[in-house]
């Protein structure tokens, strides 16, 4: 990042004046404050003109060990824009790397661009030299807009990609372990709720029907669950609905989170609990992949005085996260899996600690956190061993 001192030169041009001006006025500060309010480590400005490549790569904390987290590639209408969302996501995975115990921290790349107008394999190649050059500190690889084909590119160019395409040695479908996890979620919600991990008569209404979303209405159905079912591609909810006569219903994608039921299951979109739906939701619990359910903090203390059970999404979906994590130690299929299935315990414990100090079930997880970087960073305190410089 270029920093401009404060005293003019007398060689100063028009447009390094106005630069300076601009730095002065509020950004380089704004940049610091941002980082301060939400605990950041580092932020990232790269920049390759012959690739027009712009990327922000913010690093939240890496206390657990070095950061992890996808590269997001979208048309943000200025920088500012860019950079509060790889602050916030970044923040994000520190607390999805905490409760799904790997040895990483909360890391995330954005590319500014479009992702259907402005790739190219030298962008993805100036991309990699960039992430490269922190010499092991952040690790990434696809997010919304960005694909493993790109990391391919950026793969050639340093070590620290994951979920590249399956020839290229990457684990493939992350959907899977989502999906496994999320179903993780429904029995310890069941457990807390009815006392049983039994989801056989239970209703859940998913909202999404991609990729996580249609193999949750599979295991739901296979357990004799009822489903609900609503995405904006009709196709995909008749073909389902035609699959599972009797087990599976269409409803509308506005008025899905309206129907009673046992758990309404958001794995499509962020936002979903909003002043809006949160008074009209008609179900007992929240459990579902999407990221960022929760328009707000405060939506979920909204739940816990609706009685509303809520599971923290950010544990119920990082199914994903921990088959990526286990990459980087060469990836093994039932390892991802057992991992993946300790999510049941770790969203009963929060159950029990919202349920024993009466506190919202995002914030106790918040806690956990917390808690954790606290063990890690207390364990870092042993030295390792010593090197002469
Ligand atoms: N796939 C993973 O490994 C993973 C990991 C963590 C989190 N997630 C999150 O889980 C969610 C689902 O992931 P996915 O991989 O199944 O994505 P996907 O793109 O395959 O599926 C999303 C589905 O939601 C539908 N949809 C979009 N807007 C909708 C709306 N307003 N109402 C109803 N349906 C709508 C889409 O048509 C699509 O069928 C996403 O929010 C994703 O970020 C996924």
């Amino acid at each position: 990042m270029k920093v401009i001192n404060n005293q003019q030169s007398c060689t100063d041009t028009e447009e390094a004046v106005h630069l300076r001006e601009s730095v002065q006025g509020s950004t380089m500060e704004d940049v610091f404050r941002l980082m301060e309010e939400a605990g950041h480590e580092q932020v990232i400005f790269c920049r390759h003109e012959g690739s027009g490549l712009k990327s922000i790569i913010a690093l939240h904390d890496t206390t657990m060990g070095p950061a992890l987290g996808g590269c997001r590639m979208a048309p943000y209408r200025t920088t500012d824009e860019a950079l509060k969302d790889v602050l916030r996501l970044s923040r994000g995975m520190t607390y999805k790397c905490g409760l799904a115990d790997v040895d990483f921290g909360g890391g995330k790349a954005v590319i500014i661009g479009h992702p259907e107008e402005d790739k190219s394999p030298e962008m993805f190649r100036a991309f990699g030299r960039f992430v490269g050059g922190l010499n092991g500190r952040f690790f990434t690889g696809t997010d919304m807009g960005t694909m493993p084909e790109d990391f391919v590119h950026a793969a050639r160019e340093s070590e620290s990609f994951v979920g590249l395409p399956v020839s290229h040695g990457g684990s493939g479908d992350t959907a899977i372990p989502t999906a496994y996890g999320v179903m993780q979620g429904f029995r310890a919600t069941a457990r807390h709720l009815w006392n049983s991990t039994d989801l056989g008569g239970r209703t859940v209404a998913i909202q999404g029907a991609g990729k996580v979303g249609a193999r949750l209405v599979a295991q739901l159905v296979e357990e004799g669950a009822r489903v609900i079912v609503a995405d904006v591609h009709m196709d995909r909810i008749r073909s389902l609905v035609e699959k599972y006569p009797g087990s599976v219903e269409a409803a509308d994608v506005e008025t899905i989170h309206r129907k009673p039921c046992d758990i309404f299951s958001p794995c499509a979109i962020g936002g979903v609990v909003n002043n809006r739906t949160l008074d009209e939701l008609a179900c007992q619990a929240i459990v579902g992949s999407a990221n960022n359910q929760l328009a707000e903090d405060a939506h979920g203390d909204r739940l816990h005085e609706r009685g509303i059970l809520y599971a923290p999404d950010y544990l119920v979906n990082a199914g994903g996260l921990i088959q990526v994590a286990d990459e980087l130690s060469g990836y093994h299929h039932e390892r991802v899996m057992e991992k993946t299935r300790s999510i049941f315990d770790m969203l009963l414990k929060i159950y029990q600690l919202s349920r024993e100090e009466d506190l919202p079930t995002c914030r106790a997880a918040d806690q956990l956190v917390l808690e954790r970087l606290r063990q890690v960073s207390d364990l870092k305190r042993i030295l390792l061993g010593f090197e002469r410089r």
